[in-house]
């Protein structure tokens, strides 16, 4: 798979993918007694070709972060950017097309349409954005995936893992800046989730795909190359090269 990866030269600067800086996001009325700090003051980039987990207890920003990430929620103060384009104050159309053309979301629960078949499912978030697929690209992701002879089939007519195969090539197909998955494995069984967790893991490693993945799963998170753990809408710690056992360790250690 490494014909698709940009290439390098040793001269090259390190760029960054996703980056938040000073983000701060509230929610609720305007009284500290019943305002909620989903983020508070948070920073932190994202390389590309990163394969991220983001963990931490419920309720400790997981979500809004991804959310505010994404430009899919506006953040009370600080900057997000995406590449080289700073998203924070974007209207909501700039942001709509900025989605469509350079972000991905794979979720748990596949959202793929369900009268659609599976090539046009993978092909749809290129539809709407008025362009079409590179061929070779195309064709290596269906091989890869696995999904070569289910292209004519409908999601009812899949498998739960076939589906977010399916909903990971249709991720993988517009080349985004990133692909933002939400518990992209809860939906599925251990064995199935190990397969979709190695294809997101190659995804990054063999495409240079920069992945950001909320999830509640050590076993999930071994996957990525770091994790990142939020605590009360801040991040308290950080972990390279993950196993299940260090992940299950520092979670131990929030008193989650
Ligand atoms: N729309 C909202 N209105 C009010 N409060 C919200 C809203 N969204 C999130 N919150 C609050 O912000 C905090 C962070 O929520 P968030 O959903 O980001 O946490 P999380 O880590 O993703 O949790 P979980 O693991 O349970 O999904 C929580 O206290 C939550 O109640």
């Amino acid at each position: 798979m490494t014909v698709h990866r940009a290439p390098s030269t040793p001269t090259q600067t390190i760029s960054t993918a996703v980056a938040a800086q000073a983000v701060t996001k509230t929610f609720g009325g305007s009284d500290d007694a019943t305002r909620v700090t989903a983020l508070d003051n948070v920073t932190v980039a994202f390389r590309p070709g990163e394969f991220t987990a983001i963990m931490g207890p419920s309720g400790s920003g997981k979500s809004t972060l991804m959310h505010c990430l994404a430009g899919l929620d506006t953040v009370d103060s600080g900057r997000v950017a995406i590449g080289s384009t700073i998203i924070t104050g974007m209207s909501d159309r700039d942001l709509t097309l900025l989605r469509r053309r350079r972000i991905g979301f794979i979720f748990q629960s596949f959202n793929l349409v369900p009268t659609l078949n599976a090539r046009d499912n993978m092909l749809l978030p290129l539809d709407l954005a008025g362009t079409s697929a590179d061929d070779d690209l195309f064709a290596h992701i269906i091989d890869t995936l696995g999904l070569a002879d289910r292209l004519a089939h409908t999601p009812h007519e899949l498998s739960g893992g076939q589906q977010q195969r399916v909903a990971i090539a249709r991720a993988l197909l517009t080349r985004p800046a990133v692909i933002f998955a939400d518990e992209p494995t809860g939906a599925l069984d251990s064995t199935t989730g190990t397969e979709v967790l190695e294809l997101l893991s190659r995804s990054a490693r063999e495409m240079g795909q920069t992945i950001i993945m909320v999830t509640h799963d050590p076993h999930a998170a071994s996957y990525a190359d770091r994790v990142v753990v939020l605590k009360d809408g801040a991040i308290v710690d950080q972990l390279q090269n993950p196993t299940a056992q260090t992940v299950l360790s520092a979670l131990a250690g929030l008193g989650a």
